[in-house]
């Protein structure tokens, strides 16, 4: 006979007893989608590497966003990508260009979708000539200091723009006290919403994102301010370190291969917000495993969410939002 303890069967026979046994639900408020937005307004063009992925100009978005909205989207992520003619030098000046794509679409978002909580990325790579996320000295290494300077401005110009949260994925050092020492002399500090991409590790996983952002580095690679995927103990170190200089939420990136880090987070801070952002190259490989007929997409894309919310994130970057705003329907 069995022994009464070795039954477990019981608790999870019935739907609803089964949702029971889970720690976290995926909502629609912990999803924010990610939005390529380019200078050209009247520009629509899919992303060939990030499928059902596109990047628009000003006049396309929000025409795209009004049906996503009604279906329950909360938030959105904003990267500008500059296509035109001399908009990219050494200091990526045009990331702070109050006609550029990403001040603008601020503006018009928090005209014409007042409940949306908006996030902006801020980094120089995708308006810097050489493609690096910082300011360089003459011999191609960061110069942290005036990068740090630099990301502050940035960060708050959209601050200013009306931005409710500013998300720096540079990676320098300290750029977490230069933001909220900008916004608190910008008279800010109370009301946006610093999310610091504090354990972002260098890797394979950013291909499509770089294709889609015209971002990748004309020389060399981000191995210098990205973190080791092998780093534990250094990425607990950048973790506790952001923290300390106000990051309001911390955010592990990539995701599905980094859930000891986001379980790390979770313990370094257990009352500290943890998002997760599940990047181009993860939302790419998932895609072209369906397609080759590995796992049914939805199936496979509940498990990796399911797994990164298990591991302890409240928070998703997702290409999958406009699915998932479907999915959570049914
Ligand atoms: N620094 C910019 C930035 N912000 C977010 C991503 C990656 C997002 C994705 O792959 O979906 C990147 C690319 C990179 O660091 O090279
Ligand atoms: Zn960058
Ligand atoms: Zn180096």
């Amino acid at each position: 006979m069995t022994d009464i303890s070795s039954i477990l069967h019981g608790g999870y026979h019935h739907p609803l007893s089964r949702s029971w046994q889970g720690t976290t639900q995926l909502t629609k408020s912990m999803l924010i989608y990610p939005l390529f937005i380019t200078d050209n307004p009247d520009e629509e063009t899919p992303i060939s590497s990030l499928p059902n992925q596109s990047r628009r100009g000003l006049n396309k978005l929000v025409p795209y966003l009004k049906p996503l909205i009604t279906k329950g989207l909360k938030s959105v992520i904003l990267f500008g990508v500059p296509l035109a003619e001399g908009t990219k030098d050494s200091c990526g000046t045009s990331a702070s260009d109050p006609n550029g794509p990403v001040i603008s679409a601020i503006k018009l978002l928090r005209q014409e979708f007042p409940e949306l909580f908006i996030v902006c990325d801020v980094c120089l790579c995708e308006y810097t000539d050489h493609g690096h996320c910082g300011i360089l000295r003459e011999d191609g290494t960061l110069e942290n200091e005036a990068s740090v300077k630099r990301i502050a401005e940035v960060a708050v110009s959209y601050a200013k723009a009306g931005a409710h949260c500013v998300a720096p994925s540079d990676m320098m050092d300290g750029r977490i006290k230069g933001i909220k020492l900008g916004l608190i002399e910008a008279g800010l500090a109370h009301k946006v919403l610093l999310m610091s991409y504090a354990a972002k590790f260098a890797g394979p996983w950013y291909g499509p994102f770089r294709e889609a952002a015209g971002s990748a580095p004309a020389f060399g690679d981000r191995r210098c301010y990205q973190l080791p995927s092998n780093a534990r103990g250094l990425a607990r170190r950048a973790i506790t370190r952001d923290l300390s200089e106000g990051a309001d939420v911390i955010m592990v990136k990539p995701a599905a291969n980094f859930l000891d880090i986001i379980s790390d987070a979770k313990q370094v801070s257990p009352d500290t917000p943890i998002a997760a952002y599940h990047v181009s190259g993860e939302y790419a490989m998932l895609h072209a495993a369906a397609k080759a007929g590995v796992f049914e997409l939805r199936k496979a894309v509940e498990d990796v969410m399911t797994g990164i919310l298990r591991a302890g994130a409240t928070i998703i970057v997702s290409y999958f939002t406009p699915e998932f705003l479907e999915w959570l329907d049914e």
